[in-house]
């Protein structure tokens, strides 16, 4: 079974995105722990939109937060302190897919960052990088994080505007595993979703331990 922490370099890198390709790969279960922004709508309410297997279930949230903004000023903003002991896995059989919020040192609450969250949960990650000028250094410092503290990373998307340079150097330097490269599209729609699935779906094949 694949348990699986979507995280990225940064925010609006395109984990939705990516995590509603992973769901349709998969016909995994989808989670976003902590949602901090709820208009126009939220990332589980995004990935129902865009998904079609009849699998796939949605845990609701443990914490919806109003602001759009990091999750630890968004929970002080409702008189709110997220704690580690506030999270469990749901409880299923099913492939499961859970996406963080903004990258991953996002804070949570004071001291308390995403990558302690993976920690507690004992997730392997999918590193989500978005090609921008910049971006080879967000990558690299996300890639350090997550080997300082023993998370195994269980692939790199590169997503948006394809750079050879960027991608062979991060792909080189660290050596790791690449999962299938996501182009920009003029609309992502529950179509070019599927189309992406059916790649992701033979990459795990072809990569199971
Ligand atoms: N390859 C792409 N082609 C077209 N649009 C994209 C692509 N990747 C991401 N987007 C768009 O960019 C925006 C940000 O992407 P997304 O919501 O997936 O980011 P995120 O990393 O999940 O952000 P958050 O930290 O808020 O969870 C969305 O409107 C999404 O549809
Ligand atoms: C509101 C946004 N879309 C995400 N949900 C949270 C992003 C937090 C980023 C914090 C930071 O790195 O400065
Ligand atoms: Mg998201």
């Amino acid at each position: 079974m694949e348990r699986l922490f979507i995280t990225g370099i940064g925010t609006d890198v395109g984990k939705t995105l990516v995590s509603a390709i992973l769901t349709e790969a998969l016909q995994a279960d989808y989670w976003k722990p902590v949602q901090a922004g709820l208009e126009p709508t939220t990332d589980a309410g995004t990935i129902r939109s865009l998904v079609q297997n009849p699998v796939s279930q949605f845990f609701p949230e443990r914490y919806r937060l109003l602001m759009p903004a990091s999750p630890h000023a968004a929970a002080t903003a409702e008189g709110l302190t997220i704690q580690l002991q506030d999270f469990r896995l749901p409880d299923t059989q099913n492939h499961l897919l859970v996406e963080g919020a903004g990258g991953l040192l996002v804070p949570l609450a004071p001291g308390l960052l995403i990558a302690d969250l993976i920690k507690h949960l004992g997730l392997e990650v999918v590193v989500v990088s978005r090609n921008y000028l910049g971006s080879i250094n967000h990558t690299l410092l996300t890639l350090e994080a997550l080997q300082a503290r023993g998370i195994r990373v269980r692939g790199l998307v590169f997503n948006g505007e394809p750079n050879a340079a960027t991608e062979d150097f991060i792909s080189q330097h660290t050596g790791v595993p690449l999962m299938p490269r996501v182009l920009p599209e003029t609309e992502v729609t529950p179509a070019v979703v599927s189309r992406y699935a059916a790649e992701f779906r033979s990459w795990f094949l072809s990569t199971q331990g």
